[in-house]
């Protein structure tokens, strides 16, 4: 530690000669102040490592429109203005413009690091920057610059051991990235209430006007070290709605839409690059098909503590046979057929195959029925690999590894899907019931028409090209009583 004091120390001095005979320091003074703030952040890499290894969010802004000295000389107020204003001298809250302003910048790109520096040091850092920030207005050209070091040197000391220098280095750094997240960290922006949304009772609580219950959900993250969270900044967590095999999913207000969306994240963290990829294919398959009724919507996605999270429309349930007590009429289940159809016309026109439809990922929302959890959606063409899903919903053809015929899983899957949903209860994993169904023969359901009851028999037939295409079944004439005119 003495050591490098020593060190910072002699530097400092040789720097301070050099500033002393410089004479155009006057009019130079805040470039070199903006470039010590630069260098500073390059020597006290001990607090902002992360910040200092990776280049500013504002870097961006530097690189594509390089500032000449001289004209920055001149153009002095303007720039001051913009770096005190914004990131030191505004108070500790952060407006959803603020929020914009950060996310038009994409740090992936970049490949910065996500800042994890607990919140008590971030505190103490803007503390002390903001007292001496060299762009501060009140600040003379003879004031030293505090140095935000961790070891034991008091702020004066280290004050008179800032190096000042005037190396011309890439104005890298002027405002670092820890900065620009410090000032978003400190409180979330609020909970926009949505005045196009005739009925927000649906929210539960009362967001829009409780302060508290805004920022509980925030802080508590903040608490258990997660550091900073585009979750809880862009969100507002309303409950848990439900927990798959590897994910659960929240009911969430978006604070600056005022509107609520389902978020779902993995329980566990993806370390490994290939994990991530794998999770990633249901997002990349859900933002490649777009807007479609009969699909959950998909509007987001991020990485965050090593998990994906995904924010897509908030449906009303699915129709989990787990959770249901009775069994569907025909009429129900004439709907469910017809809209999940369209749903699967719609992806296997654009090449892609669900293969895990079954009752758990059928959605309903306003009474429309959606297909949802892309978890794993491949090609068509066989070009991705093929995970396929929940074995009592799955053909034989699967089952042997032959995946010639992809669409045509997603075909008897529905077919499966529509008889238990018909019968009322859950369908065989094993067994001779089992291998019947994959064999075509599907039990009588009373109380039914043959129509519906043939057309189920063709939808699980075990010959995949004798099945009908999504695009055959909503044209039957079972469902003409249904068509728009
Ligand atoms: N958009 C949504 N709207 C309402 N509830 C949802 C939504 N998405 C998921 N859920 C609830 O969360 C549960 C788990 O979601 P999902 O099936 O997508 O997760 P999963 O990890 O893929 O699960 P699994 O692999 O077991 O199918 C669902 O059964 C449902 O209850
Ligand atoms: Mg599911």
């Amino acid at each position: 530690m003495k050591r490098k004091t020593l060190t910072k120390r002699s530097y400092t001095k040789k720097n301070r000669r050099a500033s002393s005979t410089t004479a155009e320091m006057k009019k130079g003074t805040l470039i070199t102040h903006l470039q010590q703030v630069q260098h500073h952040q390059i020597q006290s890499s001990s607090v902002t490592s992360a910040a200092a290894a990776s280049s500013s969010l504002f870097q961006n802004v530097l690189d594509s429109d390089p500032i000449d000295p001289q004209l920055l000389a001149e153009d002095v107020d303007e720039k001051d203005f913009i770096l005190t204003q914004d990131f030191f001298c505004t108070p500790d809250y952060i407006t959803p413009d603020n929020q914009n302003l950060l996310y038009s910048f994409d740090c992936n790109k970049e490949n910065i690091p996500c800042p994890k520096s607990p919140e008590k040091v971030n505190t103490v850092i803007t503390k002390k920057l903001r007292q001496v920030h060299p762009l501060s207005p009140t600040m003379s050209d003879q004031q030293p610059i505090v140095d935000i070091g961790k070891d034991n040197t008091s702020a004066e000391e280290m004050s008179i051991e800032k190096p000042l220098t005037l190396e011309t280095k890439k104005p890298q750094n002027y405002v670092s990235q820890s900065a620009v997240f410090l000032r978003c960290r400190v409180m979330p922006p609020p909970c926009m209430k949505n005045p196009y949304l005739t009925d927000a009772s649906e929210v539960g609580m009362d967001p829009f006007g409780n302060q508290r219950s805004k920022c509980a959900g925030f802080f508590a993250a903040f608490a258990g070290g997660e550091g900073l969270s585009r979750y809880h900044t862009d969100f507002h967590e309303i409950q848990q709605i439900g927990t798959g095999n590897f994910s659960c999913v929240f009911k969430v207000l978006k604070r600056i839409d005022g509107c609520l969306y389902a978020v779902k994240h993995s329980t566990r963290q993806l370390h490994q690059e290939a994990e991530r990829r794998k999770a990633l294919m249901e997002v990349q398959a859900l933002a490649a098909l777009g807007y479609h009724e009969n699909i959950v919507g998909y509007y987001s996605s991020w990485f965050e503590n090593e998990q994906l999270y995904i924010q897509m429309e908030l449906c009303d349930g699915s129709l989990s046979i787990n959770r249901s007590s009775e069994s569907i009429t025909e009429g129900e289940a004439l709907q469910v057929l017809l809209q999940i159809a369209k749903a699967l016309k719609f992806i296997h026109e654009r090449g892609i195959a669900h293969l895990d439809v079954k009752p758990d990922n059928i959605y309903f929302k306003n009474g429309v029925y959606k297909l949802g959890d892309f978890g794993c959606a491949t090609l068509l063409d066989q070009s991705l690999p093929v995970e396929e899903g929940d074995a009592r919903y799955m053909p034989q053809e699967i089952l042997n590894e032959e995946y010639n015929y992809l669409d045509k899983v997603d075909i008897f899957s529905l077919g499966a899907a529509i008889y238990e949903l018909i019968r009322g209860s859950t369908l065989p994993q094993s067994g001779y019931p089992f291998f019947n169904l994959r064999e075509g023969q599907l039990p009588l359901l009373p109380g039914h028409s043959l129509q519906l009851q043939n057309l189920l028999k063709a939808m699980v037939c075990p010959d995949p090209i004798r099945r009908p295409s999504a695009k055959e079944l909503i044209e039957n004439p079972m469902f003409g009583k249904f068509r728009e005119i």
